[in-house]
Parts: C-alpha cells; sequence; structure tokens
C-alpha cells in the first residue's frame, strides 16, 4: 500500500485487513518502517524528526536507513508469504524509490529508482510484490490530514518530509510515473474517497 503521507495507507490497511480476514482470508499486515523494533528504523525517525544535523539531508543515507530496516524484515516476510493468503505492507520498497527519486531531482530520479531497485530487490533479496495499490487523493488533501494528525498527536508531530509540501507533490508526481509503467508488477490506483466499496472489489478479486 503506497502513498504520501496522510493519504491514508494505514487506515485503508486496517479496513482491507478486517474485511479480508472476516471473510476467511489469512492475512498477515507489516507496517515500514519498523519504529520500536529496527535500529535502522529508529535512527531514520530520529533524522526526520531533526536530529544528527547534516544526516537528515543526505537522500542516500536516508533511503540505506529504510533499506537496512527493510533488510531485517526479509525472513518474516518470507515466512508470512508461505503462511498467509495476502501480505498486506503498509509501505514498502516503492516507498524508498518514490521518496528518493523525488529528493534526488527529476535529472537523477530516474537512477534514483533504478538504485533502490537493485539494492532492496538484488542486493537484500527482498521479495518484488505481486501487486502495488496507489492511493489516489490530492496532494493537498493529504497534506492537510497529514497536518492535522500531527497538531492533533503531541507525542508525534509532524516529521521534516510531513512538513515538505514541495517534497510531497514531487513524491506524488514520482508515484503516478511508477504507477503508470506498472513498475515492477501491477498498480492498482485506489481512490481514497471510494476505498470501502473497492475494498469489495479488491475482494472477489
Ligand atoms: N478517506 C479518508 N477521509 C478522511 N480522512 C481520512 C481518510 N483516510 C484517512 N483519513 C485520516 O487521515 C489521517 C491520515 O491517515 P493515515 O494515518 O491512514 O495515513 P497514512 O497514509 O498511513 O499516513 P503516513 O504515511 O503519514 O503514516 C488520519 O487522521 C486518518 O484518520
Ligand atoms: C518506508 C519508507 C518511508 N519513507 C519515508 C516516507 C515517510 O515520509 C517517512 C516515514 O514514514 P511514515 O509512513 O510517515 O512513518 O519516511 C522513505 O523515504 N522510504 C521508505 O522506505
Amino acid at each position: 500500500m503506497e502513498g504520501i503521507d496522510g493519504a491514508g495507507k494505514r487506515t485503508l490497511v486496517d479496513g482491507l485487513t478486517s474485511r479480508w480476514r472476516d471473510a476467511g482470508r489469512r492475512v498477515t499486515t507489516m507496517a515500514f518502517p519498523r519504529y520500536g523494533e529496527s535500529v535502522h528504523a529508529d535512527i531514520a525517525a530520529e533524522a526526520l524528526h531533526g536530529a544528527h544535523g547534516d544526516l537528515r539531508s543526505s537522500s542516500y543515507a536516508m533511503a540505506m536507513l529504510f533499506a537496512l530496516d527493510r533488510a531485517g524484515a526479509a525472513r518474516d516476510i518470507r515466512t508470512a508469504l508461505g503462511e498467509s493468503d495476502v501480505v498486506l505492507l503498509d509501505r514498502y520498497v516503492a516507498s524508498n524509490a518514490a521518496y528518493t527519486a523525488a529528493r534526488c531531482g527529476q535529472d537523477a530520479a530516474g537512477d534514483a529508482v533504478e538504485w533502490v531497485a537493485e539494492l532492496e530487490f538484488h542486493r537484500f533479496a527482498l521479495p518484488v510484490p505481486d501487486h502495488h495499490l496507489l492511493i489516489d487523493v490530492p496532494a493537498e488533501v493529504a497534506m492537510g490530514r497529514a497536518a492535522a494528525r500531527g497538531d492533533a498527536d503531541a507525542t508525534r508531530g509532524r516529521d521534516l518530509y510531513e512538513r515538505d509540501n514541495n517534497l510531497q507533490r514531487d513524491v506524488d508526481a514520482v508515484y503516478r510515473q511508477l504507477a503508470q509503467i506498472n513498475w515492477l508488477s501491477p498498480w492498482w490506483v485506489l481512490d481514497a474517497n471510494l476505498a470501502p466499496s473497492l475494498a469489495d472489489d479488491l475482494l472477489t478479486a
């Protein structure tokens, strides 16, 4: 499940999971970054919240932290694939591709996407997803949701990426390009406003 910050990924993952479980399917969900479970994710979170000075400005360092977090979950993902009907991931490698490409700028975006795929799928041997689900929501709406949530949750607050509206718009554009070319596997673009009924469609697919 992919989309910019505040798009509604967690909400939709939770909704789909309960619908599919109610229908008798074995569903495993995981969310990346694995905050609190992986040292790499926690260092990334510190950087996103303003620690580590220069590190936060390095797209390479951030992408590597997110990739190492996922590499540590590779075995769990494979086990889940063997034991479940559906493995539903709240963000995965495409997040790293989209955010890193957006951070690198248009001229280097293609190289960034290729580098992330090579690193994560080849070097770290993470499984390639069968499908990507992209939440189609106007960037302004998602940014508004992320801002409202950040204001409401004093313990979390908005991180550096969430506060960067230009970055969010650029990430949105990269996601749409990845969906258009069906990067690595078919991409299903979900209209966020139609989420409940789409969940039924997905169930029968
Ligand atoms: N369809 C919707 N309509 C209105 N509000 C929504 C909808 N889906 C989610 N929200 C709200 O928007 C906020 C962000 O949703 P959610 O946490 O699911 O997004 P996310 O994509 O997982 O965000 P992030 O990537 O930043 O963690 C939450 O407060 C949630 O309740
Ligand atoms: C998994 C992952 C995430 N990111 C970015 C996307 C978000 O802005 C932040 C943190 O994620 P959250 O959903 O808001 O908790 O990090 C990334 O750049 N690369 C990744 O692999």
